[in-house]
């Protein structure tokens, strides 16, 4: 089944509690949450305080994407905050699977998220230990940007990978996802949908995310 992760970095940041009940009651599975340092990539956006709010107005599952240096830090906080999904970038990970223990000691699933540029060698070692792969189709730090075709191919391999040692995987893809792109990622393999704009810059929120999922 698809399921689709509607990302806040498109909305009305003024009117976020109703943007998020928005998607809410259009059927998104998730809510996907942004989280920039300014550092790792060259944008700000918001952290655990925000989402510990957030937390008030919907059930469900908060997948948090942190584009930040020493993720590590943020491991406790983003727990206590009410984060379901921790995910974060191999490339700023040297000691990953410590970071992974400590997500799953604090009773979150674990995320691993790719840039376009990064290869899928860098968790080979670490697969068998998280519960999702998310390949960046843009690079990462902004909404609104075109789509790298390229991913496609990875996303297959991803997938082969997968089915080879027989684990249990979702393959979330984020960035420049749309009517057009949607089917080129699932037909690839992937399973988990992130969209900004092309859910919050729809005039119809509901019917945008059936068409994602279609
Ligand atoms: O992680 C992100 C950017 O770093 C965003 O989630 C992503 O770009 C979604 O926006 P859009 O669907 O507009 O491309």
């Amino acid at each position: 089944m698809i399921k689709i992760s509607p990302s806040i970095l498109s909305a009305d940041f003024s009117k976020l509690g109703e943007e998020i009940k928005n998607i809410d009651q259009a059927g998104a599975e998730m809510v996907h949450i942004d989280v920039m340092d300014g550092h790792f990539v060259p944008n700000l956006t918001i952290g655990a305080p925000v989402i510990a709010a957030l937390r008030k107005i919907t059930t469900k599952i908060f997948d948090v994407h942190l584009m930040v240096e020493n993720p590590q830090d943020y491991v406790v906080s983003f727990a206590k905050a009410g984060t379901d999904i921790f995910t974060f970038h191999i490339e700023t990970a040297p000691h990953v699977h410590r970071i992974i223990q400590n997500i799953k000691e604090n009773n979150m699933k674990v995320g691993i998220a790719l840039n376009p540029g990064t290869p899928l060698t860098t968790i080979n070692e670490i697969l068998d230990d998280i519960d999702m792969v998310l390949l960046m189709t843009v690079n990462p730090g902004f909404g609104g940007q075109k789509f790298i075709p390229s991913v496609l191919k990875k996303i297959k391999e991803l997938k082969e990978m997968i089915r080879a040692r027989n684990l249990n995987i979702d393959i979330q893809v984020d960035g420049g996802i749309n009517k057009v792109t949607a089917p080129q990622v699932v037909a690839a393999g992937a399973n988990i949908l992130v969209a900004g704009s092309a859910i919050y810059g729809s005039d119809n929120i509901a019917k945008s995310i059936e068409d994602l999922r279609k």
